[in-house]
């Protein structure tokens, strides 16, 4: 964690990335970054993307519930458009836009501001997850933040999915997901693809 943040209000435009699985701490470290920006009587705004509405259509909420009150959008496009003003601005669940928000981050930045995204690195396949990795390439500073492995107990790599569904946007919480660690994902999707193929045998 960056703590060497002497004069932090006095900083230049740049772009910080949060990222990792699921229940990782994403948005608390988000939470707290924008806190204390505020705290410095930095003019602060918080996005998130409409879709977004397992705790809340408004605030940006932690699976702690810790939330900040949130500006929902459409398009990456609005944090632009409604941004004017702000020294700081923060991107929750940023892996739901699309690859303009690469652009928009990076437009701001160069104006001066603060820009702090946190979002899913990987989707529960393991795959890089929408606009993630090209705005960790154009960031100033990635943090990577780890949950626990709720199988056993080291850091968390990757959020598997519980439910049998293979689109890549699907909305959940503890019902749906599990943060693993790398050998308990590797583990927990060869078991996946066996079941998928007994139950295609038994379908026949
Ligand atoms: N397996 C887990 N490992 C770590 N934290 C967990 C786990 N399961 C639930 N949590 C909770 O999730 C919180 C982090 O929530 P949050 O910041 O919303 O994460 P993220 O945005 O990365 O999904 C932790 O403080 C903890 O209370
Ligand atoms: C892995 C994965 C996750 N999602 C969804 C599930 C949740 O609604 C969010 C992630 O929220 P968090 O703040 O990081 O806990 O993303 C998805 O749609 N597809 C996936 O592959
Ligand atoms: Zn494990």
């Amino acid at each position: 964690m960056t703590e060497n943040l002497i004069g932090e209000s006095r900083r230049p435009g740049r772009i910080e990335v949060v990222c990792g699985s699921m229940f990782s701490g994403k948005t608390e470290e988000l939470i707290r970054r924008l806190r204390r920006a505020r705290f410095a009587k930095q003019h602060v705004a918080i996005f998130k993307p409409t879709m977004d509405v397992r705790y809340s259509p408004s605030d940006v909420v932690s699976h702690d519930h810790t939330a900040l009150r949130s500006i929902p959008v459409h398009q990456s496009d609005e944090i632009l458009k409604l941004s004017g003003g702000c020294d700081v601005v923060g991107i929750d669940e940023a892996q739901f836009f699309d690859n303009h928000i690469v652009a928009v981050c990076n437009k701001l930045a160069y104006q001066g501001v603060r820009v702090i995204i946190a979002g899913l690195d990987m989707d529960f396949l393991g795959n890089p997850f929408g606009p993630m990795p090209a705005l960790m390439a154009v960031a100033d500073e990635v943090t990577k933040v780890h949950a626990i492995c709720v199988k056993c107990g080291s850091l968390a790599y990757a959020s598997h999915r519980l439910v049998n569904d293979k689109e890549q946007v699907m909305l959940g919480e503890k019902q749906e997901y599990e943060p693993l660690c790398r050998e308990c994902f590797q583990k927990a999707l060869l078991n996946d693809k066996r079941n998928a193929q007994s139950r295609s045998l038994f379908e026949k």
